[in-house]
């Protein structure tokens, strides 16, 4: 049978697709903007069938899901998500979603050895010659969600770009069960995120940082974009891509010629990455590029894969960091923002690879919901608050005020060094906390603060 006859024989309406969820079943989504939305509208329509249904997604790009939107008291359907975006945190404010704690590396893991998948749908390119549906812009832990599934169905999407591997980007026709051709939706773009005057202080000083032949990670958020734009600017050669999520800033370093990749030790020359978000502009690009190749993420995010090339620069974004050093990157408190991703796979990467920097980037001070000012370093995270990146594990904190490296620092340096970097209004009261918390020496010494007697 040739394979566009299997394609036939397996293509069916979305409705008739999930047919084949039952009560209790969990139904993996798909990930970032390659989630279904077509099975997700068909499933939605079930609802009065189903009960206890456990769907897993990771990052919602394409709208508010229709299994949450038509059941808010959740007795058809359960919501998870292994890191939100910005459409799961409003929908975990209101009890409609839950967080799945997770390193981005081990991902693959927990579906090979303990996740339960009854059926796995996701969104794809078309099929192509040879019978393979490319997993488009999501690499990740696509194909081990696949392998554990009892049945596969792909929801074909002509507006997918086809990402080239690395592994494991792409599904054989022989080992899916159904095909449902979709309504081919825009695939969902990520909003530009605005450059601050504060985001820029940050990001020359890191981009000073940054040497000829240095492979780039950048994080989610508008910092690191911040820090890509000006690298795309700068006059720094040779560099190289091998990071977690590829962004507009990276092709945006590529296309100024700043990016080579001629100096990589592994994936020579390639753009290497596990999902990508971001504009129209970006999807074109990466459609059959032979400069990127997409690989599961634990390969990308493996610190010791990170580590065989040199020079690797980690960019990483957070929310608030105590004074010892503890970095919280997805929570303020107890309100769940993000998900610990691949922060902590590329600040380790980052140090143990030969001249490798990690840096956490953090404004000194952000505006509560009532307007008032308030300082992101702090005495102790705020109660609730997830620690992303261990105060073990950090290793450069720059603000707008300055850059500071806490590996090897004692508690009381790490307070000091800490202070010196907040906000000017903030010292005077760090100090008196970092006293408190006994983390204060006679010898500590402020550039900028009054110190406060002993
Ligand atoms: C793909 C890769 O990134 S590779 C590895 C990197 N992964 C990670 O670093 C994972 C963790 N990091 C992250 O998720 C992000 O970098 C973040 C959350 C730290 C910053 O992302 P941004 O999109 O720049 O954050 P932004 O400033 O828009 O804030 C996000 C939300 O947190 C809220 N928030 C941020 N800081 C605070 C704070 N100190 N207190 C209360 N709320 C806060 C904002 O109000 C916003 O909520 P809203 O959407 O309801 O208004
Ligand atoms: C799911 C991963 C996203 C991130 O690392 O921020």
């Amino acid at each position: 049978m040739s394979y566009w006859e299997e394609y036939k024989r397996k293509l069916v309406s979305a409705d008739e697709a999930v047919k084949v969820i039952k009560s209790g079943d969990w139904v993996e989504y798909g990930q970032f903007a390659g989630q279904v939305v077509d099975l997700d509208a068909a499933l939605a329509r079930r609802k009065k069938e189903l009960y206890d249904v456990k769907i897993r997604a990771v990052t919602r790009a394409a709208g508010v899901p229709k299994v949450v939107q038509v059941d808010p008291y959740r007795e058809h359907f359960i919501y998870n998500n292994w890191h939100f975006s910005a459409i799961d945190r409003k929908l975990h404010d209101q009890e409609l979603c839950y967080y799945i704690p997770m390193l981005f590396r081990e991902m693959p893991t927990y579906y090979r050895k303990y996740a339960h998948v009854d059926v796995c749908m996701l969104a794809v390119t078309p099929m192509d010659e040879h019978g393979f549906f490319n997993f488009g812009l999501n690499n990740s832990s696509t194909m081990a969600a696949i392998e554990r599934a009892k049945v596969v169905i792909v929801e074909v999407n002509k507006n997918m770009p086809r990402c080239p591997g690395g592994n494991q980007e792409c599904i054989h026709i022989s080992r899916v069960d159904y095909i449902v051709e979709s309504s081919n939706w825009p695939v969902p773009e990520l909003a530009q995120p605005k450059i601050t005057e504060v985001d820029e202080k940050i990001a020359m000083q890191i981009v000073e940082n940054i040497e000829d032949g240095s492979c780039i990670q950048l994080g989610i958020g508008g910092m690191p974009n911040a820090v890509g734009k000006l690298i795309a600017g700068s006059d720094l050669k040779d560099l190289g891509i091998h990071t977690e999520m590829m962004v507009d800033a990276m092709m945006d370093m590529y296309l100024t010629g700043k990016v080579t990749g001629r100096r990589k030790n592994i994936d020579k020359y390639k753009m290497v990455f596990t999902f990508a978000m971001g504009s129209k502009k970006l999807y074109e690009f990466l459609h059959n590029n032979p400069a990127v190749a997409s690989y599961p993420v634990d390969y990308t995010n493996s610190p010791q894969v990170i580590a065989q090339n040199d020079k690797v620069v980690s960019i990483n974004n957070a929310v608030e960091i105590d004074l010892y050093g503890q970095v919280c990157s997805e929570s303020a408190g107890i309100r769940h923002i993000s998900g610990t991703g691949g922060q902590v796979d590329f600040v380790e990467g980052a140090f143990l690879s030969r001249g490798g920097k990690a840096f956490i980037c953090i404004s000194s001070t952000y505006r509560d919901k009532n307007g008032q000012l308030r300082s992101r370093i702090v005495p102790t995270l705020t109660p609730g608050s997830i620690v992303t990146t261990s105060r073990a594990t950090a290793m450069y904190v720059v603000t707008e005020y300055g850059m500071v490296n806490l590996k090897g620092k004692a508690t009381w340096e790490r307070a000091e060094a800490l202070i010196s970097i907040a906000h000017p209004m903030f010292r005077d009261e760090l100090v008196k906390e970092a006293e408190r918390l006994k983390i204060w020496t006679r010898t500590n010494k402020l550039a900028g603060a009054k110190v406060v007697s002993y």
